[in-house]
């Protein structure tokens, strides 16, 4: 068998009346994967699939070899969606402390995942008072407390300012050279640069797959916007 994170075989989802996913064939292994792909092509959709929220027409989307959503898996997954999902009426340690009991983390976990976000002078600020990026990061720093096997985040340097995006991936690699899978969606070009391998998105399908330099080679241009477009607009 093989050694992917991530293996999804013939996936179709609809939504309300639109195919936002047809027949789609994709797997994960390791490192840092960025789902790159304008806005409205599906990169939510595909992400809910892989956490197993997403309810689906056909086809598999297994995670290490489980069917995603699957108990077993929950402790092994972290997730950060669009919207923070934290409590806005707690401070972030309590937060931190809240979902840690749920996931049955260690106590010293939450110091940990404070750091690594860069939110540790923070821990004691009720989360209605961050700033957009804080609240994120403190999304990120529950979805970090159980160690997780595969992260998936949905776009999440939104609204953060070039050093912290700059942190962030670099967060994302360490975690991956530790041995998770990264998966992350972006819509910020410049963003495709800083990940191991490239998948880019359109209307419902990777229309190019491969790391940043082979897809850039492949398209004859210097950045990824460019080599987006010449893939969309061969003809160009
Ligand atoms: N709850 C829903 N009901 C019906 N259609 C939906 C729903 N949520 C999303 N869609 C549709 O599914 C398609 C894909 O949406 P999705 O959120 O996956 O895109 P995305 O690439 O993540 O976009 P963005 O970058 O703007 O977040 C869109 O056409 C959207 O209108």
């Amino acid at each position: 068998m093989m050694n992917n994170s991530v293996e999804i075989r013939g996936l179709t989802v609809v939504r309300g009346t639109r195919t936002v996913l047809r027949d789609l064939d994709l797997a994960v292994g390791g490192g840092v994967t960025g789902l790159l792909g304008p806005s409205g092509c599906g990169k939510t959709t595909l992400l809910r699939c892989l956490v197993g929220v997403q309810q689906v027409k056909g086809g598999s989307v297994r995670v290490f070899g489980e069917e995603a959503g699957s108990p077993v898996l929950r402790p092994r997954t972290g997730y950060v969606t669009q919207a923070a999902s934290v409590y806005d009426d707690l401070t972030v340690a309590e937060n931190l402390r809240f979902f840690g009991r749920v996931l049955g983390a260690d106590a010293a976990r939450a110091d940990t995942v404070l750091e690594q976000v860069d939110l540790a002078d923070h821990g004691d600020q009720v989360v209605s008072r961050l700033s957009g990026g804080q609240r994120s990061r403190a999304s990120l720093a529950v979805a970090l407390l159980g160690e997780p096997d595969l992260l998936v985040l949905d776009e999440p340097t939104v609204g953060l300012d070039p050093v912290l995006r700059r942190d962030l991936w670099q967060l994302f690699h360490r975690l991956a050279d530790a041995g998770a899978a990264v998966i992350v969606s972006s819509h910020v070009m410049d963003e495709a640069e800083r990940c191991d391998r490239l998948l880019l998105m359109r209307e419902g399908e990777i229309i190019a797959d491969g790391t940043p330099d082979a897809i850039r080679e492949r398209t004859g241009t210097d950045d990824i916007e460019q080599a987006f477009l010449r893939i969309v607009e061969p003809a160009a």
